[in-house]
């Protein structure tokens, strides 16, 4: 995963996955606009082993991450630019996150929830076992993309594949598991990149699932 090489960015000119749009509009009788990015709803799931007492995290390799990290050490200019990485490891761009996966398909969230745990994490769990925790915009100032965040159960007797991702379509994620007693900690580590929602889920679980079964 860390084998990062050839690493150059250019201009996006169009893209399945996000598009720029304007936004003319007036408030309070005064003529504004703002930038917005249209991107994919999408769906994160908290998947919580209780055969081995174990929180299954996913970790891969993120370019805006790393794309971010290196630019905060070299600020050149946004596009047009080589990155060197033997000086900048792909370390900079490795997450950890909640299995998670965008709507792009003719699927429902929790369609889509199931689909991405057996992708990602290589267990096949039951449609209803997917619990809806809420829902959540995701950067606010840029996209306001909708996520919804699902808890589920799973046990070993459902891991029918080690995940990784679909292969096909270049991912390439490591499942991370981390026993229960731990997870905790990981909220506030900052030596590991995660997103908001990675957070959110853990103290949700620490307040409702595991405080609860104590
Ligand atoms: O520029 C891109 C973008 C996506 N892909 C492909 O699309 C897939 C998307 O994967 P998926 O698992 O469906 O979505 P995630 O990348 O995991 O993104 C979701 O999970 C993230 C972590 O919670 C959130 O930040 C995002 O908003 C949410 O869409 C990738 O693996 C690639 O195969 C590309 O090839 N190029
Ligand atoms: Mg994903």
């Amino acid at each position: 995963m860390e084998n990062i090489s050839n690493v150059f960015i250019t201009d996006c000119k169009e893209s399945h996955y996000l598009k720029p749009l304007r936004i003319h509009y007036t408030q309070n009788g005064k003529q504004k606009m703002w930038d917005v990015m249209k991107v994919h709803n999408s769906v994160a799931i908290l998947v919580y082993n209780i055969s081995r007492d174990v929180l299954v995290f996913v970790k891969q390799f993120r370019p805006a991450v790393y794309y971010c990290s290196v630019q905060k050490e070299e600020s050149q200019d946004d596009a047009n630019q080589t990155i060197d990485t033997s000086k900048f490891p792909a370390s900079h761009g490795i997450t950890y996150e909640l299995c998670a996966g965008i709507i792009d398909k003719d699927m429902s969230f929790q369609e889509t929830a199931q689909a991405e745990v057996l992708e990602e994490c290589g267990y096949k769990v039951p449609l209803e076992k997917f619990q809806r925790i809420t829902s959540f915009r995701a950067g606010v100032g840029t996209t306001g993309a909708l996520q919804e965040l699902y808890y589920v159960e799973v046990t070993d007797d459902q891991r029918v594949s080690k995940g990784g991702g679909i292969v096909e379509e270049g991912e390439l994620i490591d499942v991370v598991e981390v026993p229960v007693d731990q997870g905790k900690n990981l909220v506030m580590d900052e030596t590991i990149q995660k997103p908001a929602a990675f957070l959110f889920a853990l103290m949700w679980f620490y307040e409702n699932i595991r405080k609860a079964s104590q």
